[in-house]
């Protein structure tokens, strides 16, 4: 999605949460600096023409883990998940929130991390970007810097979504959201509540 698209859904975000896009701009320089190379290619590689699974953190993914086929895109803490199942996924998007050296053992056997960068994780970013070893592709939901993707999306699953619509998919089937989930805080409501209309806009409906 061309940035002049996205920014539209972007504004209304940072209205809805009271983010401020210049502390978005601040990380997405910093993520820049902290990031030495963009393996972009390799993630390309992995989704163009192929069949793509997306992984959201639902409670429902352990329940759904045979109906995942082709490339693997976790969202953040699903990689666990998949991960003590046995699965290692070909990518994990994520903001780090949910980072755990989990990340770097799969990163070590060429799991591309693609690391989203926003005004509330900049913390985290300087702490995980300098220890990531393998495969790293840098994203950010503001304005696209020359090595710092804009795929558009919002939370780690919808933009891994995005990405691999971006990417030329094949197909993409989405297991282990719940969007609807009850056992969530405020904040995380309104986030599955964009997640949703933002799955929308791109035509995957999933209620
Ligand atoms: N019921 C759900 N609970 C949590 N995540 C869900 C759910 N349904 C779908 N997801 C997707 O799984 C992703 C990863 O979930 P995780 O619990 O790791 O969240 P998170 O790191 O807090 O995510 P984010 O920071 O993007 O909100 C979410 O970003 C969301 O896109
Ligand atoms: N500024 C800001 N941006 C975000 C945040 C967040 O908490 N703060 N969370 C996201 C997905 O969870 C994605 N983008």
């Amino acid at each position: 999605m061309r940035f002049s698209d996205w920014e539209p859904h972007y504004t209304a975000i940072l209205a809805y949460f009271g983010f401020e896009r210049e502390a978005d701009e601040v990380a997405a320089r910093l993520l820049a600096d902290l990031a030495d190379r963009d393996d972009l290619g390799l993630l390309e590689a992995l989704i163009r023409g192929r069949e793509v699974t997306v992984c959201g953190n639902a409670p429902s993914l352990p329940e759904e883990l045979d109906r995942i086929e082709g490339t693997v895109l976790a969202a953040d803490a699903a990689a666990e998940v998949l991960a003590d199942h046995g699965i290692r996924p070909d990518a994990v998007f994520t903001d780090l929130d949910g980072a755990t050296d989990v990340f770097i053992d799969l990163s070590e056997q060429g799991t591309v991390m693609v690391v989203h960068a926003h005004g509330d994780n900049v913390p985290l970013l300087r702490h995980w970007v300098p220890r990531i070893p393998g495969p790293l592709v840098a994203t950010t939901q503001a304005a696209p810097l020359a090595h710092v993707h804009n795929f558009g999306g919002f939370t780690d699953g919808d933009r891994a979504v995005f990405a691999a619509d971006e990417l030329g998919a094949a197909r993409v089937r989405i297991v282990g959201f719940d969007l609807a989930d009850k056992n969530v805080d405020p904040l995380k409501r309104g986030k599955l509540y964009w997640a949703g209309e933002l799955l929308h806009l791109i035509g995957y409906d999933l209620q």
